[in-house]
């Protein structure tokens, strides 16, 4: 890549704090800075934005657990579930917090460092750019990196769906439980035009092996209908996305009622044999979210599964009908 890149010293504050990383991160960081150079010259944007964003992106990086969670507290950043378990998901909350208290960069810039290892739906061109530039710069390496990288220069768009779509199948295949801004950004980004066919590639080639994937999810929504769960949906989200193979959506009148729906869906599958990998909104029991890998069971409050919609975010995938329940006695 020919373009000059920004050198860091243009802003001390994140030169002297890019000297405390190890020799292998700055070399990384290095990367993205020259990654984001050569996007912002293709693509008319602003090379100094591209670059302190590129500078300051992993200053928080190697930050321990728990100075992690004691600097987030320090700058005002509530840590969600995900970050509270693993903190490391905070040194870009972290490190954009940073460049806010010196002054650096605007809103975009902040962004871009926020969000770039998880994502988040509705994020600008250079929040877009910085999380595939970390993905996909020449240091990592995995098969098809080359492709994504050339797909995002031609098409930022296009290469930020790719990117999320693989590094979601990368994270899945090892047992990771997305973050939920992850899913909203894949949902938000698959609204978007094009990409399918990339997309549908992807998935032909990283796809695991069948599960019983569909029998849990009839499961689930045959035990949500038992215990009175209203509106019982299965989607079938193979078509559009690799973050599961169903989506089981149901609602229930009550917080209440939300959890103990949840209690009886877990019940049901543990011991059909499926390996939940986690479960999320125990505290605040309006969304609680059963992760089996495959099949994914939301089970909601009316009023909060209206407002994530995550039937219309996911408007393409085909809904699967639910199987009549086996007449059960006693
Ligand atoms: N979208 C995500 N949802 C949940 N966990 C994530 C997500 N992205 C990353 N993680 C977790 O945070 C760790 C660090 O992520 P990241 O800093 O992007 O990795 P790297 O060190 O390769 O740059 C990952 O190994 C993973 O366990």
């Amino acid at each position: 890549m020919a373009e000059t890149v920004p050198e860091p010293g243009k802003w001390p504050p994140v030169a002297r704090a890019l000297e405390r990383l190890s020799a292998g991160r700055r070399a990384h960081v290095a990367r993205v800075a020259a990654w984001m150079a050569a996007w912002a010259a293709r693509s008319g944007q602003d090379p100094e934005a591209a670059a302190l964003a590129a500078w300051a992106h992993d200053l928080a990086r190697e930050w321990a657990p728990a100075a992690l969670l004691a600097e987030a507290a320090r700058l005002g950043w509530q840590p969600d579930a995900w970050e509270t378990e693993a903190p490391v998901l905070l040194h870009g909350p972290v490190a954009a917090a940073w460049l806010q208290e010196w002054g650096l960069g605007g809103p975009a810039v902040q962004e871009a460092v926020r969000f770039h290892t998880t994502a988040a739906p509705g994020v600008g061109l250079l929040a877009q750019a910085l999380y595939v530039a970390d993905a996909v710069e020449p240091g990592r390496r995995y098969s098809g990196r080359g492709a994504l990288e050339r797909l995002a220069l031609h098409d930022l768009g296009q290469g930020y769906r790719a990117v999320l779509e693989a590094s979601a199948a990368f994270y899945r295949r090892r047992g990771v439980r997305l973050h939920p801004r992850t899913l909203a950004a894949l949902a938000a980004a698959g609204e978007a035009e094009g990409g399918r066919e990339t997309i549908e590639r992807t998935q032909r080639a990283v796809r695991p092996a069948g599960d019983a994937a569909e029998e849990w999810a009839q499961l689930a929504a045959a035990t949500a209908l038992r215990h009175k769960g209203e509106d019982v949906r299965i989607l079938d989200m193979r078509p559009v996305t690799l973050v599961a193979d169903f989506f089981v959506i149901v609602s229930g009148r009550t917080a209440l009622q939300v959890a103990a729906l949840a209690d009886h869906i877990e019940e049901a599958l543990d011991a059909a044999g499926a390996h939940k990998l986690a479960r999320s909104g125990q505290g605040r029991a309006e969304w609680v979210l059963l992760d089996y890998g495959s099949v994914v069971v939301h089970i909601f409050t009316e009023a909060e599964r209206r407002y994530y919609d995550l039937e219309r975010l996911w408007g393409d995938a085909p809904r699967l009908e639910v199987a009549e329940e086996p007449e059960t006695r006693n």
